[in-house]
């Protein structure tokens, strides 16, 4: 249970409330490729709205570095957000100051501003106090429902907690809700799959859900490191030579906690990093020397399936191989596939992995998916995020 104030510990009839959502979405040619995450925050608009509170969104977009950016405007995430909501979202061409103030002085109960990127001030990343300040005095209420950004300590994020009651969203409280209680009191098997790129980036869930899982299946680039260090030959494959001793640690630790630590017992291999490579399928023991491993083989991705359909509780973090590319895609599709048919409850912690659930059109078998990438990461490591721990206590 979030020991927070939510929005529902509120009356919000009648207050400027200054809510921070993750309007962080991918965009081409000025318009937005994928919505999900303006989705995402549309019941906690709503709520705001039905209660009568003046709206004021804000959000980053991009990483601008401090400077108005004319590619990272949220015009388009306001127009889209309009559209979800039936309803007139005016986007602001700034965050702060007298036009902010005086459009805010304007809003009637219920309207909806969306104020521009946050990120064009340099003091949002810095967490600045000024600026924090300035956020905060264009409010009554701040309502934090940006879990893809909870794990940054911001100006719009955590500063700004600071100076006005501060309560949780609807989807910042679902998200946490359900990792939470994943992670708390997981129904067993419990069964995580770790893939992506780097051992380095994974150090830390791996050491935490060591201590939480019945069964770790481990996939994509990182595997590499894994193999090596329980000896094989892994040719050109991706490897962190400095984490070896570190994977070795790890083996251990999942061999005395009685975690089943699986690794890929076949790979799809290629000539050279690249789509129109030579490829072959091999044993993990048969990698060739200046071949390079892109994907888990069929054999791996069998025996995952089974894992994952006799799991109660999976989560997913990362692909199981270069699945950008579809010669490398199978081990990925496979996994997205068995998760889809699987009765356990499926929690995919954003990033990459939710891009292939989309890409292998399951994300709608899934029981959650997560917004945040970085964000249920650092949650999954067991790590206090700044945007939540800034939210104002239950009493
Ligand atoms: N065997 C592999 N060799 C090299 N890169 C890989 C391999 N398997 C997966 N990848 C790459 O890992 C990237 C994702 O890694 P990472 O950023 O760690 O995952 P996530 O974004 O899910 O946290 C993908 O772009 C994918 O192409
Ligand atoms: O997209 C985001 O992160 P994610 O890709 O890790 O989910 C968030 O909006 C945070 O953005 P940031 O990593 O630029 O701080």
């Amino acid at each position: 249970m979030l020991q927070k104030m939510t929005m529902k510990d509120l009356d919000l009839k009648g207050k400027r409330v200054f809510c921070r959502v993750d309007f962080n979405v991918p965009m081409k040619d000025g318009a937005v490729t994928d919505d999900t995450r303006i989705r995402a925050a549309v019941p906690t608009i709503e709520y705001l709205i039905d209660n009568g509170a003046k709206v004021i969104l804000a959000s980053h977009l991009g990483r601008p570095k401090g400077e108005v950016n004319e590619e990272m405007r949220l015009a388009a995430a306001g127009a889209r957000l309009s559209e979800l909501l039936h309803k007139e979202v005016k986007s602001l061409q700034e965050s702060v100051g007298e036009t902010v103030e005086n459009e805010i002085a304007g809003l009637h109960e219920g309207g909806v501003l969306l104020l521009e990127n946050v990120r064009f001030h340099a003091g949002e990343e810095k967490n600045d106090e000024e600026l924090a300040k300035s956020f905060a005095g264009l409010a009554d209420v701040f309502v934090n429902d940006a879990f893809g950004a909870a794990h940054r300590a911001h100006a719009s994020t955590a500063g700004i907690a600071k100076h006005l009651p501060a309560v949780s969203g609807l989807l910042l409280e679902k998200e946490l809700d359900v990792l939470g209680k994943a992670l708390s009191q997981p129904e067993r098997p419990f069964t995580a799959i770790i893939g992506g790129a780097k051992v380095k980036d994974k150090i830390g869930v791996i050491d935490h859900l060591l201590d939480k899982v019945d069964n770790l299946l481990i996939g994509g680039g990182l595997s590499y490191t894994f193999l090596k260090a329980q000896g094989h030959e892994i040719g050109n494959s991706l490897v962190e030579e400095d984490k070896l001793e570190l994977a070795r640690t790890f083996l251990k630790k999942a061999e005395e906690k009685g975690v089943k630590f699986y690794l890929p017992v076949d790979a799809t291999v290629a000539s050279e990093f690249s789509k129109d490579a030579e490829t072959k399928h091999v044993k993990i023991e048969e990698i060739p020397a200046d071949w390079m491993g892109l994907d888990i083989g069929p054999e791996t991705a069998d025996l995952y399936r089974d894992v994952i359909k006799n799991s109660k509780l999976i989560i997913w973090n990362g692909p199981m191989g270069v699945f950008e590319m579809e010669p490398f895609a199978n081990g990925t599709r496979s996994v997205a596939q068995s998760m889809a048919e699987t009765e356990g409850y499926t929690v995919i912690g954003g990033g990459d992995s939710a891009a292939a659930v989309e890409k292998f059109e399951v994300a709608d078998k899934m029981d959650h998916i997560s917004t945040g990438g970085g964000a249920s990461l650092e949650f999954m490591e067991g790590k206090e995020l700044p945007g939540v721990s800034s939210l104002t206590d239950k009493k």
